[in-house]
């Protein structure tokens, strides 16, 4: 198992956002309970935890946990068969899945999502549409109010190509963009559309140790200067116990244990899991 810290990560973590972990009281979302049954499988099996504004929880867990059928049921893919999941206090279950952009869920996609063949710049305003207060019919009609919104929506992307060091890279497609940056691209898209909870789908899959390390200082300046908090689900154990405040660890379905990353990784439980599983 590769816990180790990358080196300096969690030592660029600024102290304002210790103080919104010190501070931080409300849960951001509540998983309740949450059972999913695929058939005779038992996919999720009564889980629960919260996770608190302003933090960054891990999910883990070896193979077949449960880890990607949580991840669909906060992004509403999935249904659970019981349970409830709760976003600032009101379910989120009946809720269809295009609608979770607008109440406050982003996600990233382990093979990224963006558009190949836009450039960074217009990903971005795609992503900034979902929170813009246009409409079809007023886009359509090009009414001022649409155009107005086309101003902002050009705005807010050129804030998030600047604040994500895309500029360089800003009007050039996607398709041709290294890995690393078309990760970076998704991160963007993603909090364009101004998310209160971020989901994040294995971020670190196919990037190299230099890119991993990059990741992790993006995802800790998405949370300390982006308002948001963020759910990560991750393979590279590494960059969830270097940038988590908080672990969920999932085995067969179950929470076997939760705690910051310093008690998870002395957890006779959770060591057992992973050398059981045969996991990284
Ligand atoms: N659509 C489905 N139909 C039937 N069974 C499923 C389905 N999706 C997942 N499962 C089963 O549910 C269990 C949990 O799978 P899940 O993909 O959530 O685990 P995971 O922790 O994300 O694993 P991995 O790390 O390999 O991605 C597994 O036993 C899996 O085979």
């Amino acid at each position: 198992m590769g816990w180790a810290d990358p080196k300096g990560m969690r030592s660029r973590m600024s102290a304002a956002a210790d103080d919104i972990r010190a501070d931080a009281g409300q849960p951001v979302i509540e998983v309740r309970d949450v059972t999913v049954r695929f058939g005779g499988v038992l996919a999720l099996d009564g889980v629960s935890f919260d996770i608190r504004a302003g933090a960054i929880l891990g999910l883990i867990g070896p193979n077949g946990a449960g880890k990607t059928t949580l991840f669909n049921c906060l992004s509403r893919l999935y249904t659970p068969s019981s349970g409830d999941i709760r976003l600032l206090g009101r379910t989120i279950l009946r809720q269809p899945a295009h609608k979770m952009a607008g109440m406050g869920i982003g996600r990233t996609f382990q093979n990224v999502a963006s558009f190949h063949n836009l450039t960074v710049r217009d990903n971005v305003r795609v992503g900034a549409h979902s929170a813009s207060r246009s409409n079809v019919a007023s886009d359509a009609l090009r009414l001022p109010s649409a155009r107005r919104s086309e101003r902002e929506i050009d705005r807010a992307a050129q804030e998030l190509i600047d604040w994500l060091e895309l500029g360089e890279v800003a009007d050039r497609l996607v398709a041709g963009l290294p890995f690393g940056w078309q990760k970076r691209v998704e991160l963007a898209r993603a909090m364009a559309a101004k998310p209160k909870l971020l989901l994040l789908d294995e971020p670190a899959g196919g990037l190299n140790h230099d890119e991993v390390q990059e990741l992790g200082g993006l995802i800790l300046k998405v949370r300390d200067e982006g308002d948001v908090t963020v759910l990560l689900v991750e393979h590279h154990m590494g960059l969830v116990m270097s940038v988590s405040d908080r672990v969920v660890v999932l085995n067969f379905g179950r929470k076997i244990a939760e705690g910051t990353p310093e008690e998870m990784q002395k957890h006779p439980e959770v060591i057992s899991a992973y050398l059981g599983g045969g996991d990284e």
